[in-house]
């Protein structure tokens, strides 16, 4: 791989040990995969926050890195709410080392709102062709997909890597080639709201890691493409698909018919809503918000919930910023009992790990919960999720307000 004098410099370590770290990583991978240089990249996410998954291993190895991130970036969700950490009764041994954590990237001059949906905050901007090092997998595939930008499906200590240079390899995503579709995805019914995570879930698990084109019958919402990579990914290592007439590069390139194709019939979603686990128990614990809760999706919660009470525990994962944005939803959701809760998720906080069921309205926590969680899934909309959440109690008289 082509390193200029000055990345030849950062490699023989003239930068200090991060950068030398940082760019033997990101030259490791391009020698790896066939990249011919570095290019510059617009912001990276990352991925490796919360204490459940990257453990002492992990927040060693970031309190050791000096210096300061050279683009944009920012975190995924850690394994707990960083304002308000014992509503989920985090034990304050897990909360001492998860801010630990999150104090150790801050210190690199990381963004510290951890959320798996940076492309909904203001002030973190990503355009059509941008050049990305993102690292959670369906930030991933909303980058590449519904906004086209381009980014590999990094690892955290990579996207880290290419954060603190400002750069990554050349391979992959980057390159006009590897975005052809390699698979056409016939959808035989009409779909709506979680119908797209279940379609990921399913289609995921049956083409692994390819580039699909789907021809779907009705025109998806941004929330419902966010599901359905989301679920591809989760399932599958699904990073870049495409929507006939749908998703931007689908309407600007002139991609011809991929060879193989397969068909998606209802009954195969249909066996998503049913599926119970092995002990097929009654969900203890309803989670929403996989990917983190968009303002619409916030909206609807608001209004499935207002007025009524919940029977069982629930929580509603989405960024800090949309809860700073949207005080009334938040208020309405909250005023029902269920807890809205910022910075982390139901498959990333050691919370969900007390529950033996959960209930869910996201393709990729069906997917992860019992693997990450120990704990059965069940999938349902997100009326169902509601309904369930709320069975047993009478109607508050009179609404909330
Ligand atoms: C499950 C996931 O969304 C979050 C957990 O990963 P991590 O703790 O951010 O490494 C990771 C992924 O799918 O990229
Ligand atoms: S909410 Fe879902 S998509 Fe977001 S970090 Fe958690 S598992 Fe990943």
């Amino acid at each position: 791989m082509y390193l200029t004098k000055e990345e030849e410099q950062i490699l023989n370590g003239e930068a200090g040990e991060t950068l030398r770290q940082a760019i033997q990583i990101l030259v490791s991978l391009g020698d790896i995969y066939g990249a011919d240089r570095l290019i510059p990249i617009k912001s990276a996410q990352i991925a490796g926050v919360s204490y459940k998954t990257i453990g002492d291993a992990g927040l060693e190895w970031i309190s050791d890195l000096k210096g300061q991130v050279k683009v944009p970036a920012i975190l995924n969700p850690a394994g707990m709410d960083l304002e308000d950490w014992e509503r989920l009764r985090i034990s304050p041994e897990f909360a001492e080392k998860q801010k630990a954590i999150v104090q150790a990237y801050r210190k690199l001059g990381i963004r510290c709102e951890c959320t798996c949906t940076p492309y909904t905050l203001e002030g973190f901007s990503v355009g059509y062709g941008d050049h990305l090092a993102w690292s959670e997998s369906s930030a991933i595939s909303y980058a590449n997909s519904v906004i086209g930008a381009r980014t590999n499906r990094e690892g955290g200590p990579s996207a880290l890597s290419a954060a603190l240079l400002g750069k990554t390899a050349n391979y992959g995503f980057h390159l006009d080639e590897n975005r052809i579709p390699e698979i056409s995805v016939i959808v035989e019914c009409s779909l709506k709201e979680s119908d797209y995570g279940a379609l990921g879930y399913v289609t995921g698990k049956l083409i692994g890691n390819r580039v699909p084109i789907f021809q779907l019958k009705g025109k998806p919402e941004t929330d419902e493409l966010k599901a359905l990579g989301a679920a591809m990914a989760a399932s599958g290592a699904v990073a870049l698909y495409h929507v006939k007439g749908v998703t931007p590069e689908a309407c600007r390139m002139n991609f011809g018919e991929p060879e193989e194709k397969i068909i998606i019939e209802r009954s195969q979603l249909d066996e998503v809503y049913e599926s119970r686990g092995k002990n097929g128990r009654e969900p203890e614990l309803i989670t929403i918000g996989c990917p983190h809760c968009s303002a619409n999706e916030l909206k609807k919660a608001a209004e499935l919930l207002k007025g009524k009470t919940v029977s069982k525990e629930t929580w509603i994962f989405t960024s800090r910023e949309l809860t700073e944005r949207y005080p009334e939803y938040i208020r309405t959701i909250e005023e029902s009992g269920a807890k809205v809760v910022c910075d982390t998720c139901m498959v990333v906080s050691p919370a969900t790990n007390r529950y033996s069921c959960v209930m869910v309205n996201s393709g990729k926590a069906f997917a992860y919960v019992p693997g990450m969680c120990g704990a059965e899934s069940v999938y349902g909309n997100m009326e169902a999720c509601i309904e369930k959440a709320t069975a047993g109690k009478e109607k508050k008289v009179g609404g909330s307000h």
